[in-house]
């Protein structure tokens, strides 16, 4: 049985003190609260995932209705305009129940839908350890929070979000108005800005971008920029800068406390959704994934529940924002084969 974590301060303390060599798994939306990380016995080696088809029956659906996040949406930009934030990313919920149980690494798999490099990265981390015993996060996330490799250390933050066209001519429709957009271009610097304000007191040198480039999945375009830096004291691992720059306002908003505050008010608890996938081994290297387009597989594996969330900012169009989590919801609807 590997050593298990039911927070980041405990899967720090041991990998300080020699006690395990690596860890891995998700911890939440609130990086204090509850994690499920683990140690592994034999890190590095694991099973190649094959994709194999699921035949998905759903019995029972509740998901947070349009009007009711369009009014959310309403609410956040009246705080907005109170000053109270500059941004805040809303998430709807989506619960599912399915006819007969599904097989967590099986369903890991068919997230990885060939070659869309932004969606290679499929993970099934389980729960356990955080008390939900028998509970699975999996999904594929194409948004890197952080990787540290030596002392240098890589983001790569997305936020600003355009629907993929139905044809070639309104894809490319798509790209252009979303490199457009003032009101995409604001969310998206909010969190560019975040991560240097975070990472400059730790790095050297710090490369960042002039302007945000394009990069997709199957079912979004998004805004996205590669941050490059290196660590001033090599002491700081992966872990550490994992905790420390989630949530970012790419899930969370800006000030992180105070949007943070309104996301529990408005959405109550996200437990997993939002917070972090990835491992940190004992010299500091790892990776962590922004835990978005997953699910949370219940114990008896037929209970599923997605979420998907979009920054609002002044200028945010609360139609438009219920249409950019539909878009969002595919990723996991198309590996459930929904
Ligand atoms: C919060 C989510 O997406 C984030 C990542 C990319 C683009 C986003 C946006 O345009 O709002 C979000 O910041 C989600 O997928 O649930």
């Amino acid at each position: 049985m590997a050593a298990e974590f039911p927070s980041v301060a405990a899967a720090r303390a041991a990998l300080l003190t020699g006690e395990v060599t690596a860890v891995t798994g998700a911890f939440g939306f609130d990086s204090t609260g509850k994690a499920a990380l683990l140690a592994p016995h034999e890190f590095g080696e694991t099973t190649p995932l094959r994709s194999r088809p699921v035949d998905t029956v759903v019995t029972d659906r509740d998901i947070t209705p349009a009007a009711v996040h369009a009014d959310r949406v309403r609410a956040v930009l009246d705080a907005i305009d109170e000053g109270r934030v500059g941004k805040a990313v809303l998430a709807r919920t989506l619960h599912l129940t399915l006819d007969a149980p599904l097989d967590p690494e099986a369903l890991a798999a068919r997230f990885t839908p060939g070659s869309d490099a932004a969606t290679t990265t499929a993970f099934a981390v389980p729960l356990d350890a955080a008390g939900r015993v028998g509970h699975w996060l999996i999904g594929a996330s194409p948004e890197l929070l952080v990787r540290r490799t030596g002392r240098v250390v890589t983001c790569h933050p997305f936020a600003g979000t355009a629907p993929r066209g139905t044809d070639a001519v309104s894809d490319r429709a798509a790209v252009e108005s979303l490199r457009a957009s003032d009101k995409d271009l604001r969310e998206h610097a909010f969190v560019v800005d975040s991560l240097v304000d975070a990472l400059r007191p730790l790095c050297c040198e710090l490369d960042v971008p002039d302007a945000p480039r394009i990069e997709s999945t199957p079912a979004v375009w998004h805004l996205a920029t590669p941050i490059r830096g290196v660590l001033a004291d090599e002491s700081v691992t992966a872990l550490d800068l994992a905790a420390l720059l989630s949530p970012t306002p790419a899930v969370c908003g800006t000030p992180t406390a105070a949007a943070a505050d309104l996301i529990a008010e408005i959405e109550g608890s996200r437990d997993f959704y939002a917070g972090a996938v990835g491992w940190c081994d004992a010299s500091g290297d790892g990776e962590w994934l922004v835990s978005i387009r997953c699910l949370e597989l219940d114990a008896a594996h037929t209970g599923v529940t997605t979420w998907a969330g979009g920054g609002v900012v002044a200028g945010s169009d609360p139609d438009a924002e219920v249409a950019e989590t539909e878009a969002k919801f595919r990723t996991v609807l198309t590996a459930l084969g929904l």
